[in-house]
């Protein structure tokens, strides 16, 4: 890990699910968590994280004062509170730290605009959209920066998201993050879906769900596995599955048959809807 990275303080606003799959991360890579600070306002989630070994605070201003890095991992909904009140409370510091927003849909525009201080300084913001495979440490990320953001920033940051994402892409529109978040983001939801409905199959036609729940995720894994590591590409992957005329033939002329281009189509168009219009929603309000 670049040493960068390894000697900054990195605070996170919201200590939920995505804090902790990152936190997972980053710990798993061997960052101190002594320079990790979670601000959390709900118990349960905030001992979760002190469970985790991290530093921890109720108050976001006492969170984000001495942070280098400051993660923001709140919901959309609050961001616009707490990035005002951080803002705010940064009036007496000469170098602000690196934002980096994983909130879905918020856009640079809002997020810079929030934080402004009352001298009209602003911080440099990057926007990232992991995902939360990051907790073992198979996390995709895409990112955008503005222009203001330095190579060096763009350095740390891509450093600090290989710590727990396999692929790190930067996309050079910022509305490509909609894109990003309705193929990877909410990506693994899809994944988890399908093999609750694999689980559900197979146990109506007689495996127990046990056995039908381990058949099932290990096909996901081994499948995943295997796009990943293979030379092939993954329809070459799916013809060397199918034979002629044989059971994955079967299966998969039925799913063409329900539509399951189409239902992917507008599956992703819509995740991809929703983060442009809590963008377009939240930033007005
Ligand atoms: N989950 C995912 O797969 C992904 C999520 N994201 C983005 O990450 C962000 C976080 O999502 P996720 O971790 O799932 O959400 P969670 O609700 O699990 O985590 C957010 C945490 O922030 C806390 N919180 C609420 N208000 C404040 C506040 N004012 N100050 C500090 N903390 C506060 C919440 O506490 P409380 O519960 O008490 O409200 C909660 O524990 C979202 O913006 C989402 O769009 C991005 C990629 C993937
Ligand atoms: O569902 C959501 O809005 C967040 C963003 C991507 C994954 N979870």
């Amino acid at each position: 890990m670049a040493s960068q990275l390894q000697n900054s303080k990195i605070c996170f606003i919201g200590g939920g699910n995505m804090a902790a799959a990152i936190i997972g991360g980053l710990a798993a890579k061997g960052l101190d968590k002594q320079n990790i600070c979670v601000s959390e306002p709900w118990d349960v989630n905030r001992e979760k994280m002190a469970a985790l070994g991290v530093r921890t605070t109720t108050s976001n201003v006492e969170a984000g004062q001495d942070a280098d890095v400051l993660i923001l991992a709140v919901k959309p909904q609050v961001a616009k509170g707490v990035c005002q009140e951080l803002g705010a409370s940064w009036a007496e510091r000469k170098t602000l730290p690196l934002v980096v927003s994983i909130a879905a849909g918020i856009t640079l525009v809002s997020l810079i605009e929030w934080f402004k201080l009352s001298d009209g300084r602003t911080p440099h913001v990057v926007r990232v959209m992991p995902n939360t495979p990051a907790l073992v440490g198979e996390g995709a990320s895409g990112l955008y920066a503005g222009s203001d953001v330095t190579a060096a920033e763009k350095e740390l940051v891509t450093s600090l998201l290989s710590s727990f994402s396999k692929a790190t892409e930067w996309v050079d529109k910022e509305e490509l993050l909609d894109v990003v978040t309705g193929l990877s983001g909410s990506g693994p939801a899809y994944f988890f879906a399908m093999v609750e409905h694999l689980v559900s199959s197979a146990t109506a036609l007689g495996l127990s769900e046990e056995q039908a729940t381990r058949l099932a995720k290990q096909t996901c894994f081994g499948a995943g596995k295997m796009m990943v590591e293979s030379s092939e590409d993954p329809a070459q992957l799916r013809r060397n599955v199918t034979s002629p005329n044989g059971t994955t033939h079967a299966a998969l002329q039925s799913f063409e048959a329900s539509g399951f281009k189409d239902i992917v189509d507008k599956a992703v168009k819509a995740a991809t809807s929703r983060g442009e219009e809590l963008g377009k929603i939240l930033g007005q309000s």
